[in-house]
């Protein structure tokens, strides 16, 4: 892998691309050495499904373990869409294997960023619903870009599940607990401005910018010691992290049982009857 460029890991349904170049910022080539760019590439809506799941863990593990990166952008290279989330199709009429298999994925996909070592700010270039929102809360720093139709949040109840308690620990992780009560509760999907005054990203910025203000913010967490920062994040994460690790398979029967409800397939295929028919 290339090493003193931002880099470039398309996550593709259906291919392994090798690594383009990213068009590159402002900052100075040293600024950017050690950066990858993990850009979700899933059209139409960038839906993670078990594929892009692992193969998103996959890369991310490679990231990880190449000393030379420690930091990566996290954005979408679907216009005007940072993720619709979890897979809904994923999750409906299949086997309780497939089931099972799927809710690993998403469990593990969310350890390893919410743990991860590297620096990992999130470029949210387009709306995030649900699965989308949660990958950007596991990240360190979220810059959204400023177009009202970028709604951000954990719209779950709306769709007639409930968002398991570690999507719910890290939202109270990062906007408090009465904010994330009522968003949860309510389902709410914030607007830019909304969504930056309760604290769900960090910076809102015109949308020809989102990627040179993510570049200039990794520059500012990459000044500080790795070692420093690691253990202090471990050290804010792991209680966080330590509830699901100690209960993954319950975790798992648990959803198992939850998505075979004849009452939540139907509430599942009724949200994409009408995502499908919204179109006419
Ligand atoms: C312990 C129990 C735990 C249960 C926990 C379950 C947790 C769930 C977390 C989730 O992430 S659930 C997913 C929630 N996501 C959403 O609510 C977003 C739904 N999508 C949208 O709102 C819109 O699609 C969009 C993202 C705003 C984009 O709108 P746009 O008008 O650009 O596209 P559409 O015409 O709506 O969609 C195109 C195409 O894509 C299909 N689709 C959309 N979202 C999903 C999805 N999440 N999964 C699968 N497929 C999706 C949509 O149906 C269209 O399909 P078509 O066949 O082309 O009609």
């Amino acid at each position: 892998m290339a090493q003193d460029l931002v880099d470039g890991l398309l996550i593709k349904a259906r291919s392994h691309l090798p690594p383009p170049s990213e068009p590159l910022g402002k900052l100075s080539k040293r600024d950017r050495k050690g950066v990858a760019v993990i850009k979700l590439k899933n059209p139409p809506v960038n839906s993670l499904s078990l594929e892009v799941l692992t193969e998103f863990v996959i890369s991310l593990e490679k990231l990880e373990n190449d000393k030379t990166f420690r930091g990566v952008i996290v954005t979408s290279d679907c216009p005007g869409i940072f993720s619709a989330g979890l897979d809904l199709t994923e999750m409906c009429g299949k086997s309780q294997a497939h089931y099972a298999e799927f809710w690993r994925a998403v469990q593990e996909l969310w350890l390893r960023l919410y743990l991860s070592n590297l620096v990992l700010i999130a470029a949210i270039n387009g709306v995030s619903p649900a699965g989308g929102c949660l990958i950007s809360l596991t990240c360190d720093y979220r810059v959204l870009a400023d177009n009202p139709k970028y709604n951000i949040g954990l719209n779950e109840t709306l769709l007639g599940v409930v968002a398991p308690s570690w999507f719910k620990d890290t939202l109270v992780n990062t906007v408090g607990h009465r904010t994330a009560e009522r968003a949860l509760q309510l389902g709410l999907l914030f607007p830019p401005a909304e969504a930056l005054r309760v604290g769900m990203v960090d910076q809102v910025v015109p949308e020809d910018q989102v990627h040179s203000t993510a570049l200039s913010v990794m520059a500012q967490w990459l000044a500080v010691p790795d070692h420093a920062r690691q253990l202090t994040k471990s050290l804010m994460r792991k209680p966080t992290a330590d509830r699901l690790v100690k209960q993954r398979d319950a975790d798992i029967q648990y959803f198992l049982q939850f998505v075979s409800r004849d009452s939540i397939q139907k509430s599942l295929r009724m949200y994409l009857d009408k995502l499908r028919q919204k179109k006419g």
